[in-house]
């Protein structure tokens, strides 16, 4: 129906934002040969479950489910953290048609979509604007997407079945009850590494986790992801919000908290 529109680049990003060529910048393509198995890695956890968010289709460059991460927080903590980060918002990066849309790769593949959590530091700062500057002020659960045989996946079904409801750029609509611990598969395994944000500004500011277990959704789920639009310039174009290609690990140590 629309053309998908070009990202702007992100291979401009550097001239606003000098920290793109940085040592510390996200996605990462996660190497096999570049993971550590950790053994004191712990599980990730969830100490209390969100209920009330916002769904929006944010300037458009995604769809972002916000969290009221004041009165009811979602508090994560294990895994690779000190401390508790509170959920503040989710979004997800995909591709165009058949195109993958994931940003982080695994020894180089691509899968068709991949959802992020966004996680603020809440033991060490105030709020998420204080914390995205910081290095240890975010956590961000990655969580790849591929077309399943049929199995919705029963969480993102309540993502996937309001979309429709906002596919024009700066629609919002509620969204309360969604449990931020079933959208994460079943196994616990994941990756961890020291990265950015994967859009500007770039802070430095992420601690990756990255799940091993994709999730599977149906093709008509992802129809409905890759179907948000945003009126640029007077002309309707799909949001193409897939993403900045992999950055180089420049030293890094990714570790796994699996064999
Ligand atoms: N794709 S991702 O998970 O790495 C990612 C997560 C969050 C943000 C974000 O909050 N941006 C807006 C924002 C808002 C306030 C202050 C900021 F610095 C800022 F980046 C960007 C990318
Ligand atoms: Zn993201």
């Amino acid at each position: 129906m629309f053309e998908c529109s070009k990202s702007l680049g992100p291979h401009t990003w550097v001239h606003q934002f000098p920290i793109a060529q940085s040592s510390r910048q996200s996605p990462v393509d996660l190497r096999s040969s570049e993971t550590h198995f950790d053994a004191k890695l712990q599980p990730l956890n969830y100490d209390d479950k969100a209920t009330s968010s916002r769904m929006l289709n944010n300037n458009g460059l995604s769809f972002k489910l916000s969290f009221d991460d004041s009165s009811d927080p979602c508090v994560l903590n294990g895994g690779p953290l000190d401390g508790d980060f509170r959920l503040n918002q989710l979004h997800m990066h995909w591709g165009c048609d058949k195109l993958p849309g994931s940003e982080h790769i695994v020894d180089g593949n691509a899968y068709a979509a991949e959802l992020h959590m966004v996680h603020w530091n809440s033991s060490k700062y105030s709020s998420m604007q204080q914390a995205v500057t910081q290095p240890d002020g975010l956590a961000v659960i990655g969580v790849f997407i591929q077309v399943g045989k049929e199995h919705e996946h029963k969480e993102l079904k309540k993502i996937t079945d309001l979309l429709p409801k906002i596919t024009n750029e700066g629609s919002k609509i509620e969204l309360s009850g969604l449990n931020p611990l079933l959208l994460l598969p079943s196994s616990t395994a994941y990756w961890t590494y020291l990265g950015s944000l994967t859009t500007p500004p770039l802070h430095e500011s992420v601690t990756w986790i990255v799940m091993k277990e994709p999730l599977s959704i149906s093709k008509q789920q992802l129809k409905a992801i890759q179907s948000l639009y945003f009126l640029r310039s007077g002309k309707y174009e799909r949001l193409l919000n897939n993403n900045r290609p992999p950055q180089p690990l420049a030293g890094r140590k990714i570790r796994a908290s699996f064999k």
